[in-house]
């Protein structure tokens, strides 16, 4: 029997660490029963096929929970219902665990007899640091485990410069990650080789619930793997042993708990569909179609331009190996079909998104600080404003700047925001409100279902001209020719901020340049400008400049 813990890859195809499990129960080649030789001809034939067997696991862990959000848990608990009834469709079942994984992912593991623990890695700081303390209890009991790069096309240290140093430049980083060859998807696994339902009910029964061997083994030196040295970041806890003694392990088969449960509430957002199933089925879309405008489409919110993948990328409910190839077969079909001349690269300006993805993936991987820290120091530091009241009307939406409102209206209404209006939102809180980025990031954390640590954090380092090939600070958007330029006919705004709904788009675009008066006759329920943007606009660039230890007045 093999363990197989799940993460943030909840899907059973495309997943290479379960793949690579499910290949060996299949080959006879692992597990406690293939290992059985000199026996194996009074070996009870029936077990030994119900044994060698993947058994799946997932772990809610509080340390985990207490960085979580009602959106994010919500969404979380539909992607794990979607993967329970994808092994529920194949005979198995999903094995849900709550407690400290450095004690629950042995006792399960000495519970189920099994003799290895399989996981794909993850990349944040909380994470690689909880998986180091898991690989000193299973060392210290005996079992075996091995984690795979199973969320990127080219795990973080894999694209390097010449000189053999992390890229900080997306387009460089661009050129390297495109012409690398991609792995293809690997196989699903078959029914035969994940474990029975009635067998992972069986092992349930028996599961300690104290004193695991987690707990006892305690942690042990490390084995100097790179993937689990030094981790930091502002959701690491940097307490192993602290994590080894809670001793308690609660577990059922296919259970999941309720939001209430886990001391989270029903978010006010609708949090969208979840599942391999629905993925496959908008990539499949968005590759039939819209992607073949992407580029020229991408930037229109009121548009259906995007794939609208990111939330099921980010709980891994789709397979990257899969989403690329389908990628590249879409570009080939486009190279050889009547489709306009560019159709090629409009895919691989999606591509590019998805080596986005990856460089910031990369990114935090080399610098788990970038979480709380500017990635790039200004020597004099940035003197925030950090106006409570608002920074509270932006993330009510009721800036009195529509394109703003709207953004921070449909993140509360559907836990999730355009990536233009994202980019807008964020340049007009850090240089519009000269607010700390770091109240939009924990404001983003909370709210949007696809947060992802590395995508989150680079969207606003990169928007505040503190990360990695950030805008410049001198760029500042203007948000009403960015509303006027991106939402011509002001269909988004409207879709978002009711009260602007039976106004003339220009009335729209011009609400910060008309009087009280006419704002008042136009839509009397919408704020009047809580700040005027050529004013903040000299007031960021001074406050930059003075950050840079340059003179404002220059
Ligand atoms: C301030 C800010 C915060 C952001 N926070 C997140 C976040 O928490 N999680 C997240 O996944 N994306 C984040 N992004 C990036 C981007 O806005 C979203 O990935 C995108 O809007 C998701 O929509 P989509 O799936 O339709 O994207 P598509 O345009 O269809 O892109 C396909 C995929 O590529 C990836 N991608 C696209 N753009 C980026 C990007 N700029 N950086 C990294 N990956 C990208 C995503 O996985 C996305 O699903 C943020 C951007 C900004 C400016």
């Amino acid at each position: 029997m093999e363990l197989f813990w799940h993460r943030r890859d909840l899907r059973v195809a495309d997943n290479v660490g379960l793949a690579a499990a499910a290949d060996r129960v299949a080959s006879g080649d692992g597990g406690a029963d293939a290992a059985v030789t000199d026996d194996s001809a009074v070996t009870n034939d029936a077990d030994a096929t119900v044994d060698a067997a993947v058994a799946p696991v997932f772990v809610f862990d509080d340390d985990v929970l207490a960085h979580a959000s009602d959106v994010r848990v919500r969404r979380l608990l539909d992607g794990l219902a979607a993967l329970r009834d994808d092994y529920r469709e194949r005979g198995s079942d999903l094995l849900v665990a709550r407690g400290d994984p450095v004690t629950a992912i042995p006792a399960i593991a000495d519970t189920l007899d099994a003799d290895r623990v399989g996981w794909n890695r993850d990349y944040s700081g909380l994470a690689r640091e909880r998986d180091a303390a898991v690989r000193r209890a299973l060392d210290a009991n005996g079992i075996e485990r091995e984690a795979h790069h199973d969320a990127v096309l080219h795990d973080p240290d894999a694209i390097r410069t010449n000189a053999g140093d992390p890229y900080s430049v997306y387009s460089y980083y661009w050129k390297k990650w495109t012409d690398r060859e991609k792995a293809d998807p690997v196989p699903t696994p078959d029914a035969e080789a994940v474990a029975d339902s009635g067998r992972l009910a069986d092992a349930v029964d028996t599961v300690a619930r104290s004193d695991s061997p987690g707990a006892a083994g305690g942690p042990v030196a490390d084995d100097g793997d790179a993937w689990g040295d030094d981790a930091t970041g502002d959701d690491a806890t940097g307490d192993d042993a602290a994590r080894g003694d809670s001793g308690i392990v609660d577990v059922a088969v296919g259970d999941l708990p309720s939001l209430v449960d886990l001391g989270f509430a029903v978010p006010d957002a609708d949090v969208g569909p979840a599942g391999t199933a629905v993925a496959r089925e908008r990539l499949d879309n968005f590759l039939d179609e819209a992607v073949f405008a992407y580029e020229a489409e991408r930037d229109y919110p009121a548009r259906e331009a995007t794939s609208r993948l990111s939330t099921f990328l980010k709980y891994g409910e789709i397979g990257i190996r899969e989403t690329y190839a389908a990628t590249a077969k879409a570009m080939a079909a486009a190279e050889s079909d009547s489709r306009a001349e560019d159709a090629p690269e409009q895919v691989e300006e999606f591509q590019q998104q998805l080596a986005w993805r990856e460089f910031y993936a990369q990114v935090l991987f080399h610098n788990p600080e970038v979480v709380t820290a500017n990635y790039k120091a200004y020597e004099e530091g940035i003197e925030w404003r950090d106006d409570p009241e608002e920074i509270a009307a932006w993330k009510r939406g009721e800036t009195g700047y529509p394109i703003v409102d709207a953004g921070m209206r449909q993140l509360r209404e559907e836990a999730f925001m355009h990536n233009r209006v994202r980019m807008i939102v964020a340049s007009f809180l850090t240089k519009d409100l000269l607010a700390d980025w770091r109240h939009g990031y924990a404001h983003f954390r909370e709210r949007l279902a696809d947060h992802d640590t590395a995508n989150d954090n680079g969207g606003w380092q990169w928007a505040a001209s503190t990360g990695t090939d950030a805008q410049p600070y001198f760029r500042i958007f203007n948000p009403m020719t960015q509303g006027e330029r991106y939402d011509p006919d002001a269909a988004y705004i409207k879709e978002y901020v009711p009260e602007l709904r039976g106004v003339d788009p220009d009335v729209v675009h011009g609400w910060h340049e008309l009087s009280p008066t006419q704002r008042a006759n136009a839509a009397p329920e919408y704020p009047h400008p809580v700040v005027d943007h050529s004013e903040r606009r000299e007031r960021a660039l001074a406050m930059y400049k003075r950050a840079r230890g340059e003179d404002p007045e220059e």
